[in-house]
């Protein structure tokens, strides 16, 4: 028999993780030392119970010896990971009476941070604490009235913005950001300091790790370390010489919320469905006797309620087959990956072109503007829209209740990116299912994949031939309307691009003549 090799982590401390799968839900009255406030928080948000992920992480950061070590978490997609580091950061933080800065999250795009900021504003509130969102939806100057408070005036005073001596305060007790936003605070809003901050998450850990989006984190690490601690020296030497006299270390034991004691350290949380092993980008991190938490001996692991299916056909029928494979999904809500925002738009046109599918399709990906995104992603939500046509935009962490189905028009190059889309369904133990939609000769390469997630047979699945017939003409007619829409998009895309190069070109005479 053939003996699987399974990858040993080269890092100690991978080798013996704590195991997800040992613990069990667990009814949230039995939860111990829940704050009563966030147990009714909690209901309200129709949770009965923690998820077995949330259970192992509250053991690890609640009663004696919490948060002793920075945690790294790596569960199925759909497992709760949310509010597996939320409840025990908002739980802690709940017997503070100063508001200042102390949680801050991190996470690679606005739609994503906007939904983990939902799941802090169901529980926070419920002990008295504020949550803020720096992901650039709104402008600056909106931002930062959110995030710092202004001293309060009396009668006749003008409040001077210039003025540096008077004391800004934040009005938020934990912030999710985007990595971009951050920095844009941390560079020039004033009042804004991270130096209060006790716990950091990092969600989506290898693929913010993936990009260094401005250098956020060595620039987080330097500003929230202590003046005692100089285990980061590269970091410090990199932020003298980037940002200069903007540098604020956090000071020992001093400052506003812990007087005469010692300074806490920054807790560190990093999480992912598909966490990196690789010591080099782990060590940007800088963790403290890091405990990695994962389920199962599996590096990749899949939800435990998905299916999987392949559905093979000629390159050339990929459409005819996917829209076969949609109408007997039905008004099941479904999501389809393609590889690139390219694909995406056309494949979206042309299903939209088929004439009346009875469902409605649209496109999201990383093409189009933000706002237009949102609107769609709601849209979805909503169940306004059954299909949604996606680039890897979609991929990661997004949260939408009732996805059914996912489907792969295009082959993912790697099991990662099969996990993050696939987990788009089967989420908090509902059951899913992925099609991959393959050429016979990617069969092989589509196996072998999968079976990094310990996945060996994927079965086949098949439409109707009489479904594909009887779609033929209309795909015909498609194509060709797909043609002309092609065509008219791109001497649209160039008269605009004339219309703007030659307004450009004049602005500067019409400047002199004003
Ligand atoms: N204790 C709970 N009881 C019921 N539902 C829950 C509970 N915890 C989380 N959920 C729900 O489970 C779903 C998945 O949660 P979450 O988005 O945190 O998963 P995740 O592990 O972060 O997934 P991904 O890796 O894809 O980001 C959400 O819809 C969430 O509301």
């Amino acid at each position: 028999m053939e003996v699987k090799k399974r990858s040993t982590p080269i890092l100690p401390w991978m080798r013996s993780p704590v195991d997800v799968n040992q613990f069990e839900a667990c009814a949230l009255n039995l939860v111990p030392c829940l704050d009563p406030r966030l147990e009714v928080a909690l209901d309200k948000m129709g949770f009965s119970s923690l998820f077995p992920v949330q259970v192992a992480v509250w053991q690890e950061t609640i009663g004696p010896g919490a948060f002793e070590r920075d945690l790294c978490i790596n569960s199925p997609t759909g497992s709760g990971k949310t509010l597996a580091y939320a409840l025990p950061i908002v739980q802690k933080l709940s017997t503070r009476s100063v508001k200042c800065l102390r949680a801050l999250v991190v996470l690679p795009t606005r739609d994503l941070a906007m939904q983990v900021k939902e799941v802090f504003a169901a529980i926070a509130p419920a002990v008295g604490l504020s949550v803020g969102l720096a992901v650039g939806q709104s402008s600056i100057a909106d931002e930062i009235s959110e995030l710092i408070k202004r001293p309060k005036l009396e009668a006749g005073i003008c409040y001077d913005p210039e003025d540096v001596t008077c004391e800004l305060q934040s009005s938020v007790d934990i912030l999710v950001a985007t990595p971009g936003r951050l920095m844009d605070h941390i560079n020039s809003t004033k009042g804004f300091t991270l130096e209060h901050l006790c716990y950091l998450v990092v969600d989506e850990t290898d693929r913010l790790l993936r990009e260094a989006y401005q250098s956020w984190l060595p620039t987080v690490l330097q500003f929230t370390q202590s003046n005692e601690e100089s285990l980061f020296p590269l970091a410090n030497s990199f932020l003298s010489s980037t940002f200069g006299s903007l540098k604020t270390i956090r000071r020992c034991g001093v400052e506003r919320g812990f007087k005469g004691k010692p300074h806490p350290r920054l807790v560190k949380m990093v999480l992912s469905a598909t966490l990196t092993q690789d010591p080099s980008k782990l060590a940007q991190l800088n963790l403290h006797h890091p405990l990695l938490m994962t389920t199962g001996k599996r590096r990749y692991q899949l939800p435990e309620k998905l299916e999987s299916y392949k559905l093979i056909c000629e390159s050339n029928l990929r459409p005819l087959y996917l829209v076969a494979l949609l109408q007997e999904l039905g008004e099941e809500k479904c999501i389809v990956f393609t590889s690139s925002t390219e694909s995406t738009h056309r494949l979206c046109m042309l299903l939209n072109l088929f004439g009346d599918l009875g469902i409605k399709i649209k496109e999201y990906s990383g093409l189009q503007h933000q706002s237009r995104r949102s609107k769609t992603l709601k849209s979805f939500r909503e169940g306004k829209v059954q299909v949604l046509v996606s680039s890897d935009a979609m991929t990661r962490g997004m949260d939408v209740q009732g996805v059914r189905n996912v489907i792969n028009y295009d082959i993912p190059a790697f099991i990662k990116t099969y996990i993050h889309r696939a987990g788009r369904t089967a989420r908090a133990g509902q059951a899913g299912r992925c099609f991959t939609l393959l050429h016979k000769y990617e069969v092989k390469r589509f196996k072998k994949m999968l079976q990094k997630a310990d996945n060996e047979s994927v079965p086949h699945y098949s439409v109707p031939s009489s479904s594909i017939e009887s779609l033929r003409a209309a795909y015909n007619s498609a194509l060709g309307k797909l043609k002309e829409t092609v065509e008219s998009e791109a001497s649209r895309k160039r008269k605009f691009g004339s219309k703007f190069s030659k307004l450009s070109r004049t602005k500067p005479t019409d400047r002199r003549k004003g």
